[in-house]
């Protein structure tokens, strides 16, 4: 027997995304997947960050007072009340942005100008308080720089640029620094800096690893649930879905539906002669051809089971639903896979039958009358289609 065939997901799976990227239609799914819910996350958090900001422009007051003492450097003191009004400014913008962005990507890159914000606005501060000679803790820079960590959706290499131009504007700043003695504390901050993003990188990539590889094994896991694994069609179970769904949406809206059962002709005489793995190989030509007719997003090609197959065609014109039905079957004819068996055709030839939804038809009844119809078409000669009690012979 053939190898199983691949999901897309377990594909990845082997393939590997140490540089944290999937294929581009995974990849895709991936953003998709991660963008669910977020803007609301964002929302929320920019407001906290905004409160944590006020909070930190309020302590300057606790610790300077309105009218700071004479003593203090003056042109310092400016910077400092610069530093945070600039933060302040970009802060606002980046929430107000972020609360009416209808748009993920774009509220991203806003909450990473907010985290910026905060991160070279709190190191700025307490650069000033080294010269203020107030109280100060160094650590915060280093908390700073692990806050721009916080997973907002971003890839990692985000995270990681962030930090790198937060720890360049430190270094700006120690370069920048009077005197000599402030320029080493600064220093030995960006050492600690260094450290600490050696640290986060490190585990933010493991964290997207893992979470991309999580998001492989639940799509793996969803795929082969609804999928047929050999062909790629969707099973049975997803065909009752979904045939249930458009039924009621179609009785609902007054929309036309139509479901074509298909079945190989002498499928068991193929495989005879051919073996197994060649009878695989042929059905997954069909399921092929199937899907290649399934156009529209309600169109739903599924494996039924053995060499039965099955298509929904949402809302057709009536005349539309029977030249498909024909050109399916003369489509599967014309791959002139062959057949040598078949007491129909030298190559390999299904048989068709497609009903109309009717007013007064459940999913069942529905079913059994396009199974009558195949049933119809095989017993009048195979290789042909049976639409609504209309037969058509092969062109
Ligand atoms: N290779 C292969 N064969 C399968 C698979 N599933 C079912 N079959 C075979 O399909 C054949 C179906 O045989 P029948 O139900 O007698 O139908 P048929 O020979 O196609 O005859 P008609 O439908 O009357 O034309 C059986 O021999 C099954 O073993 C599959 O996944 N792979």
């Amino acid at each position: 027997m053939d190898a199983p065939s691949q999901t897309p997901y377990s594909q990845q799976l082997r393939d590997g995304f140490r540089a944290l990227r999937f294929g581009p239609a995974l990849e895709a799914e991936y953003r998709a997947y991660c963008s669910q819910g977020l803007l609301t996350r964002f929302r929320l958090t920019a407001l906290l960050a905004l409160l944590v900001w006020l909070l930190f422009c309020a302590s300057d007051f606790l610790r300077i007072g309105w009218t700071p003492a004479p003593e203090l450097p003056q042109a310092v003191l400016e910077e400092l009340r610069l530093a945070r009004l600039l933060a302040l400014a970009t802060m606002l913008a980046a929430t107000l942005y972020v609360q009416f962005s209808g748009s993920v990507e774009r509220a991203q890159l806003a909450m990473l100008a907010i985290g910026y914000a905060v991160a070279t606005g709190a190191a700025y501060g307490i650069y000033c308080y080294k010269q203020l000679h107030l109280p100060h803790e160094s650590s915060m820079l280093v908390i700073a720089m692990m806050a721009l960590f916080i997973p907002i959706g971003a890839r990692m290499r985000w995270h990681l640029g962030l930090a790198l131009s937060y720890i360049a504007a430190v270094v700006l700043m120690t370069l920048l620094a009077p005197n000599k003695a402030l320029r080493i504390e600064m220093a030995g901050i960006v050492i600690a800096l260094l450290l600490a993003l050696v640290i986060c990188t490190l585990s933010a990539y493991w964290r997207e690893y893992l979470h991309r590889e999580q998001f492989l094994y639940r799509g793996d896991a969803q795929w082969l649930a609804l999928r047929d694994e050999m062909t790629g069609l969707s099973n049975r179970r997803m065909f009752n879905h979904h045939l249930d769904t458009v039924m009621r949406q179609a009785q609902r809206e007054g929309q036309r539906v139509a479901l074509l059962l298909l079945d190989v002709d002498h499928f068991k005489l193929y495989n005879d002669r051919y073996g197994h793995a060649a009878g695989d190989r042929a059905l997954q030509t069909v399921a092929a051809v199937l899907q290649s007719f399934a156009l529209r997003p309600l169109d739903l090609a599924a494996r039924l089971g053995g060499e039965e197959m099955a298509l929904v065609l949402y809302d057709p014109q009536p005349s539309h639903a029977a030249e498909v039905a024909q050109a399916l079957v003369d489509a599967i004819a014309a791959r002139r896979l062959p057949h040598e068996a078949s007491p129909v055709a030298p190559v390999l030839t299904v048989s068709l039958g497609c009903a109309l939804l009717r007013k007064d038809d459940n999913p069942d009844r529905f079913y059994r009358r396009a199974d009558a119809l195949l049933y119809q078409a095989k017993g009048s000669g195979r290789n042909r289609c049976c639409v609504d009690g209309v037969l058509r012979p092969a062109a």
